[in-house]
């Protein structure tokens, strides 16, 4: 007897994944059969466009461990026309991008149309006209499993899922992912949230910030697409390791143009070979020195002394001394960047000379003015008046001279304050100064405020918390014309200028309209560890709502007692995660790394630092504390607490820095100690 293969639904569902990667093939056979030699003019449109059905290729790639879609809505009439996505059927699968057939009728919808959105919030109380919710289930790309949920039906009690849930507790392994499958709906939320306004998220740690923000690019480059095309998008993230945990997110969403970069990179108008102690930066972070900068800058304009002579043939024209004077005032007046006036000078004075030139009878058209503009006299008068000014030369001037700064700061900076700021040793030019990174963004303000800097469409800010007031800034004129999304936890700020409230980080990136959200589901880190972590909120951010696990996988929680602070227990333990599946990270007190590496390598446990690739044979990563923010591991070994808080300049500090180590762990944490534990923990 034969059994019927495809009556089951199951089987039929497989049918549709088949059919659904055939017709993306065929998608994708399509693009690249396109014969581009007849379309277009010149080599460089044909190199445009063949860059753009690379990119087309690529996006259309059938990635066998990213299954085509994870859902299904079934609603109850059909969706309205403009909503469907070409579509007028009422059964949609929705995946990571839009597939159709020959016909042109969808196939899969990308979860960012809008009929997918009720994928996300339709729930019992608002089906969002949904009958049926299904999710399926993938075992190495086979379709093997689905659930379903009739949003309709009131008999059907409301239940967690379990593909939901598994894919919560899937082991990690290598960097971030994306979470399209499962995103929440207060994640949605923000995900969806328009490009015109700027959103802020304060959420613990694991809570799916950097998910949500990567989620909302991805989102919103889909909503906009050519907007932000013109525009641009920018991600920063804390530094290079971080930016390497989240680079592949984007692109497995079919996204392939987001620019990523840390702050540093934004303002590296010179080589930085510097530090400043923890005070220094402080004030050099402080919103005043903008106003100290600005003034600086403009210390440079002079009012005229004398009136400016043009000869033109044989005749003489002279602008006399109050009216430069006035065209200088209405220059300083008007809200135009330093340089913009600098150019619109000589423009004015021109016009004054061809309106007595008029008022004598004559006709100048504009090529007279521009000639009187470019007057030997008329140039030498605006060097004198409005002289150039470099940037960095103006701040390393700043830094350098003692009077030079008084006569600024006065009234801004104290006189401790200035001293502080000043160098010991003063630089003798741009290129020889140890700029430290304070100094580039000092340097980025006074940039601005010479010419414009441009701003892009949006820009989402991860970790945002550690970010000083001129960071801010320098955040804030990339995205003047456009939005951002500020992403945080007041938590785990761990820089002397750690934002204190984000009312204020958002005044200083100019949106201050921004509303702010607040996470507080946890998906990364268990319950256990993350209340054990939780006793130290009280110390690092009291009135911080504590981060509620939502795993169900009690994990593993282990804290030992070492016969001493060697290393004898750390590697055990690292021995023993090890014999896990998924990723070990050894996080330690900076101090202690290379004694750790070191130990590692005698003992023959091979180990890589965070932002390098892990192997089958290696796969533990040794991460200096520093650099443990925003990363995870599915177990973690964490070394000496203690040194790790006094690894900082003062015990908050210190103590947040914990936090942090503390809540990188998914399915296990072992923390060894030889020093006893901070009494905070006890
Ligand atoms: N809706 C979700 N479904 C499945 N996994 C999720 C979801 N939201 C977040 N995660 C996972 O939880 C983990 C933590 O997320 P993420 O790194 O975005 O948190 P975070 O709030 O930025 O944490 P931190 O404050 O430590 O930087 C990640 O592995 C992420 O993929």
């Amino acid at each position: 007897m034969s059994t019927p293969v495809h009556d089951d639904p199951l089987s039929r569902e497989r049918s549709h994944l088949a059919a659904s990667r055939s017709a993306l093939r065929a998608m994708r056979e399509d693009v690249e059969s396109l014969d581009i030699t007849d379309v277009t003019a010149n080599w460089v449109n044909a190199a445009v466009l063949e860059a753009q059905i690379e990119q087309r290729i690529k996006a259309l790639a059938d990635l066998s461990e990213t299954p085509l879609f994870f859902g299904r809505l079934d609603y109850l009439h059909a969706p309205g026309a403009e909503q469907a996505e070409g579509g007028e059927g009422e059964r949609f699968y929705v995946g990571r991008r839009h597939v159709h057939d020959a016909d042109g009728d969808p196939m899969v919808i990308d979860w960012r149309a809008p009929v997918s959105q009720p994928f996300y919030r339709a729930s019992k109380k608002d089906p969002q006209d949904v009958s049926l919710r299904r999710r399926f289930g993938y075992t190495a790309g086979d379709l093997t499993a689905y659930e379903d949920e009739h949003l309709l039906d009131p008999a059907e009690a409301a239940t967690t899922s379990r593909l939901l849930q598994e894919e919560i507790e899937r082991p990690r392994v290598g960097p971030m992912r994306d979470i399209v499958a499962t995103i929440q709906p207060e994640q949605d939320e923000i995900v969806r949230a328009g490009l015109a306004g700027s959103v802020c998220v304060q959420g613990g740690p694991g809570t799916g910030k950097t998910a949500v923000g990567l989620h909302r690019v991805a989102y919103l480059l889909y909503a906009h697409r050519e907007r932000l095309a013109r525009t641009g998008t920018l991600v920063i993230g804390p530094n290079r390791s971080f930016l390497h945990y989240i680079e592949q997110v984007l692109p497995a969403l079919g996204e392939l143009t987001v620019r990523q970069a840390t702050v540093d990179d934004l303002v590296a108008h010179v080589e930085v070979r510097g530090t400043d102690e923890a005070a220094t930066a402080v004030i050099k972070g402080d919103a005043r020195m903008a106003e100290v900068l600005r003034r600086a800058l403009y210390s440079h304009v002079v009012p005229p002394t004398e009136g400016v002579v043009v000869v033109r043939g044989s005749r003489r024209w002279r602008v006399p001394v109050y009216e430069l004077e006035e065209i200088v005032r209405e220059l300083l007046a008007r809200d135009i960047r330093y340089g913009a006036a600098r150019e619109a000078l000589p423009q004015r004075i021109a016009h004054a000379v061809l309106v007595q030139m008029e008022r004598a009878g004559e006709a100048p058209d504009d090529r007279v003015q521009n000639a009187v503009a470019r007057n030997a006299a008329v140039k030498a008068l605006v060097k004198s008046v409005w002289p150039q000014v470099d940037p960095a030369r103006l701040v390393l001037r700043l830094l350098a001279d003692a009077d030079f700064l008084a006569e600024h700061a006065e009234g801004i900076l104290t006189g401790d304050e200035q001293k502080a700021v000043l160098w010991v040793k003063p630089a003798r030019s741009v290129k020889s100064a140890k700029w430290s990174p304070a100094d580039a963004v000092l340097i980025d303000e006074a940039t601005d405020l010479v010419e414009r800097t441009h701003s892009l469409g949006h820009v989402v800010l991860d970790e945002a918390q550690d970010l000083s007031p001129m960071q801010y800034r320098a955040v804030g004129r990339r995205c003047t014309t456009g939005s951002a999304t500020v992403l945080g936890d007041l938590a785990q700020g761990t820089t002397p200028w750690a934002t204190r409230s984000w009312a204020e980080a958002l005044g200083h990136l100019g949106k201050g309209e921004a509303v702010v959200e607040e996470l507080t589901a946890g998906f990364r880190v268990p319950t256990d560890v993350i209340a054990y972590a939780s006793r130290l909120l009280p110390h690092i951010a009291p009135g911080l709502t504590p981060v509620a696990s939502i795993r169900e996988n009690p994990g593993f929680f282990d804290i030992r007692t070492a016969a001493d602070a060697g290393t004898a227990d750390v590697l055990s333990a690292c021995r023993e995660l090890l014999e896990r599946e998924g990723s070990v990270g050894l996080i330690a007190a900076d101090a202690r790394v290379p004694e750790l590496a070191a130990a590692l390598a005698a003992a023959g446990i091979g180990h890589v630092g965070p932002g390098e690739e892990t192997t089958h044979a290696t796969r533990l990563t040794l991460v200096p504390a520093s650099l443990a923010k925003g990363l995870e591991y599915d177990y973690v070994v964490l070394d000496e607490p203690r040194a790790v808080v006094d690894g900082e300049p003062d015990e908050r500090t210190g103590l947040r820095r914990l936090y942090v180590a503390l809540t990188r762990a998914v399915s296990g944490l072992i923390v060894t100690h030889g020093t006893g534990l901070p009494p905070q923990l006890a």
